[in-house]
């Protein structure tokens, strides 16, 4: 978890309320932003993270990280109308996600500038904001088949992810957000402005399995907070498209070291997909994309 800056926690006051009102309009208006490219409004029950074939209980909006190159009919009013602020906040995130990435260079004995240099914010990448609701549930809802984010690794590079509280005077609340650990699953509450750091699929294979992605899923809450609805914000940091993705030189021990396959091809020996490395790292996400929703739309 890492604490925020003043500055920040203002925006995303700002940010949470645009992203109510962006939820409150009708089905009809956010089914005509219906999910493309990865880009778009995601109805509840599309999305299926959980690989037992659990159904979210969420819906999403998600918008290129470089929020100007959106096409204009990708952009429902709310933001245009914010596009500043937008802009403000996604620039900020880039920025507050490179001094992770400086961190995390600097822990493996490598060039600070070593996964910075992969990340602009200003050329093409697959790296993504994301508005996510998780409505209150209805006693009708089936706990055993539903969740509200099914378990997970993020794909890309890191996610920085923004949580709600439910108001000004709460400084702290357990939200159904959880991580795996050595196979138990722990809270990980919301907190007065911090920001969660999740280390994503394509960071672990990066540094062959010195760096670990965090499993993650979001429960469905229990008797009175059923009522509660849920907002949060998560920003996916992936590398620039055309960023090749080799083995890190860390001269620290790399716990899976990257392999041949048969076919002389630089792979991963771990991880929830094949990953084969001397290559951008779209083809992967587009793979694990495809697994994710149950229409092909995404
Ligand atoms: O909303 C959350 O707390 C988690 C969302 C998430 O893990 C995701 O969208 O990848
Ligand atoms: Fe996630």
């Amino acid at each position: 978890m890492l604490k925020t800056m003043g500055f920040l926690n203002k925006l995303l006051t700002r940010f949470f309320d645009v992203s109510k009102r962006l939820f409150e309009l009708p089905l009809e208006t956010k089914e005509s932003y219906t999910v493309k490219n990865n880009v778009g409004y995601t109805p509840i029950g599309q999305e299926r993270l959980d690989k037992l074939d659990l159904i979210d209980y969420k819906e999403a909006f998600n918008f290129p990280a470089a929020v100007k190159t959106t096409s204009d009919d990708q952009l429902p009013s709310t933001i245009k109308e914010n596009m500043q602020a937008t802009e403000k906040f996604t620039r900020t995130c880039h920025d507050v996600g490179g001094q992770v990435l400086r961190s995390l260079a600097a822990a493996l004995c490598l060039d600070s500038e070593y996964f910075v240099n992969a990340h602009s914010y200003d050329k093409k990448s697959s790296s993504i904001f994301r508005l996510l609701h998780y409505p209150s549930v209805p006693d009708s809802v089936n706990s055993a088949t539903t969740i509200r984010a099914g378990s997970h690794s993020d794909y890309g590079t890191i996610t920085l992810l923004f949580q709600q509280l439910p108001s000004n005077s709460c400084e702290e609340m357990a939200s159904g957000l959880q991580v795996l650990i050595k196979g138990s699953w722990h809270d990980v509450p919301a907190k007065k402005g911090c920001i969660v750091v999740n280390i994503a699929d394509l960071l672990s294979f990066w540094t062959e399995g010195r760096l670990c992605s965090a499993v993650h899923r979001v429960i469905l809450p229990e008797d009175d907070l059923k009522s509660l609805s849920r907002y949060t914000i998560a920003f996916f940091i992936h590398p620039n498209d055309e960023y090749i993705i080799l083995p890190t030189p860390s001269p620290l021990p790399a716990p899976f070291p990257a392999k041949k396959d048969n076919d002389g091809n630089l792979v991963a020996s771990f991880g929830p997909s094949p990953f084969t490395y001397n290559q951008n790292g779209k083809e992967y996400l587009w793979r694990r994309l495809n697994s994710t929703y149950t229409s092909a739309t995404y």
